[in-house]
């Protein structure tokens, strides 16, 4: 089974073609964790797909280090649509995605071979707790409300990009004990379906900056969904202005994201190759088939 390993700033995936190909759904859990891991596997944040459609021109599924099925995800979107641009499968500069938390529309802009930049219309916001999804009034939002760990007290903005994301603001990205703190919230009662926790701060009307603890991932480099999601945040609680282009910082390289009049919200960004290879099933699944032996 061939696969292409690309990033995001540095968000980086292992993407898998399922177009001419098929793999059964109970082993990609297992799959995603083992060639997930850096020692024993490929090492990566997850395990992208790229399947066929029936509502678009192509669909992504995206699976996190820990095995568990992401509903969406901004930097595997562009890196899954320059695959899909360099290597002939579409030819339009548009073109639709499918992901579980929506269709999206993907823009490339240049004629180029190898693009570098894509351009995502992520859709647009979910904002209300019962879309979240998070515990509380189903109907209203959460903006900027306090949330106890320890004796310390943190304000959460919760924003769902088809997946869901826990804004912190801080006056600067370190000052917040992602390490600590991200497990907690991502795990915290209130989150049935577990979270993104994102620290954000704002440098001035025009820049954020970001850091990610990822539901399924940890810490990575880069979050597409949550750079959208820092800027939404950010807008709800008034730091910034609505439909400006706002260059969201992230450990791994810049984002730009725009939350525009029609209430879509855009981002553009690098997608990058690192490797092809060829994987044997068999040594990634075992754990799933040593299991379905009685081993
Ligand atoms: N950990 C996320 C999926 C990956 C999102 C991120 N890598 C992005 O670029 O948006 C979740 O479970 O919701």
């Amino acid at each position: 089974m061939l696969f292409t390993k690309m990033h995001g700033l540095g968000n980086n995936y292992i993407l898998i073609n399922l177009l001419e190909n098929t793999l059964e759904d109970e082993y990609l859990p297992t799959l995603a964790r083992n060639l997930s891991d850096v020692r024993f596997g490929i090492g990566s944040d997850g395990l992208i797909l790229i399947c066929d459609s029936k509502v678009a021109d192509f669909r992504m599924r995206i699976f996190n280090a820990d095995g568990s099925e992401g509903k969406n995800c901004g930097n595997g979107l562009r890196c899954v649509a320059k695959y899909l641009y360099d290597h002939q499968f579409i030819v339009s500069e548009s073109f639709t995605i499918e992901t579980l938390g929506g269709i999206v529309e993907v823009h490339i802009s240049e004629k180029k071979k190898e693009v570098e930049f894509v351009t995502v219309d992520m859709g647009e916001p979910k904002l209300l707790k019962g879309m979240i999804p998070m515990k509380g009034e189903p109907m209203t939002m959460t903006i900027n409300e306090p949330f106890t760990i320890g004796e310390n007290l943190y304000h959460l903005t919760c924003v769902s990009m088809g997946n869901p994301h826990a804004i912190i603001f801080a006056d600067n990205v370190h000052d917040v004990p992602l390490e600590k703190i991200g497990p907690i919230i991502e795990h915290a009662e209130i989150f049935p379906e577990r979270v993104n926790v994102g620290i954000v701060t704002v440098k001035n009307s025009k820049e954020l900056d970001y850091r990610v603890w990822e539901r399924g991932s940890g810490i990575t480099m880069a979050c597409g969904t949550g750079a959208c999601a820092a800027v939404v945040a950010a807008t709800l609680n008034k730091k910034i202005e609505k439909n400006q282009l706002i260059t969201v910082h992230l450990p791994g390289g810049d984002l730009e994201i725009r939350w525009d009049e029609n209430n879509h919200i855009w981002m553009k960004g690098r997608a990058e190759y690192i490797c092809h290879g060829e994987i044997k099933l068999e040594h990634f699944t075992k754990e799933k088939m040593l299991k379905a032996a009685g081993q």
